[in-house]
């Protein structure tokens, strides 16, 4: 025995080879990335449970909502290794971690992208830019789909903006920022965040998870967004396959 055993050291080597998953999908139902500068692009996706925000439209709510999902059927323990084998076993060049907020388990994930990398896909991550990045993940093949959060998510400004992170995703040239969005008049408090954090490029994305949700909110931004030269998305899952989950 040495002075290195006990929970919080058994605890510690957890997180560098584990990892708590909520679903992997792209495998037997093939899909696109559905958002954001590689939309259309095939990809495979790890989905992280956790989320350390409480979005009231979040679409994910089953990776962090106990109170209404149970934590026991919707978390998986799945080690680094078995991730990585799973997404060589596909010709699909792209993996795409979300969650959740997948950087919350970032210490096994320096592991997962250097697996994945090793193997030759390229990889991007959906994250709500409140966790600062690990420079181990600030590397070629490796992309950022920030997505700061704005009031209309109905959480605290000083837990949805957190500015070392921010500047740090400004700062590392491998992320874009997209921002979920309802009206026009929220593209001034998209303003307010690009001029103060320096964020580039800027990404709209129309919130919904029906077609007809998201055509109507595209409709009512299109031209405002178009002005400000910033770039549009849509959620191409969400067009493709409506609401399933795990497409
Ligand atoms: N096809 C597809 N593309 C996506 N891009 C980001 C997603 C997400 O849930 O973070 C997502 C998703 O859930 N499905
Ligand atoms: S940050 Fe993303 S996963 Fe977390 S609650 Fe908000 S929308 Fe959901
Ligand atoms: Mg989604």
């Amino acid at each position: 025995m040495t002075a290195m055993t006990g929970s919080s050291a058994q605890a510690g080597v957890d997180r560098e080879f584990w990892l708590i998953v909520s679903e992997v999908f792209g495998d037997t139902k093939p899909t696109f990335q559905g958002e954001g500068p590689s939309t259309g692009v095939p990809a495979l996706f790890i989905r992280l449970a956790q989320c350390n925000l409480t979005c009231s439209w979040c679409d994910t709510k089953y990776t962090w909502d106990w109170k209404r999902y149970d934590i026991a059927k919707e978390t998986h323990r799945r080690s680094v290794e078995e991730l990585i084998a799973w997404a060589l076993a596909y010709d699909v060049e792209l993996v795409v971690i979300s969650g959740g907020e997948p950087l919350l388990q970032q210490r096994a994930l320096v592991r997962l992208v250097r697996g994945l990398r090793e193997g030759g896909k390229r990889v991007e991550f959906e994250t709500n830019g409140t966790v600062l990045p690990d420079s181990s993940l600030l590397v070629d093949g490796v992309h950022f789909n920030v997505s700061p959060k704005l009031a209309n998510s109905g959480v605290a400004e000083a837990k949805r903006i957190v500015p070392a992170a921010l500047e740090a995703f400004a700062s590392s040239g491998r992320a874009v920022f997209k921002f979920v969005t309802r009206s026009v008049a929220e593209l001034d408090e998209i303003q307010q965040l690009v001029d103060d954090y320096g964020l580039a490029p800027v990404y709209v994305m129309p919130e919904g998870t029906t077609p007809e949700g998201l055509i109507e909110t595209t409709r009512v931004l299109a031209d405002a967004v178009a002005a400000r030269r910033w770039h549009f998305t849509q959620r191409l899952h969400v067009l493709a396959f409506a609401e399933a989950r795990g497409r």
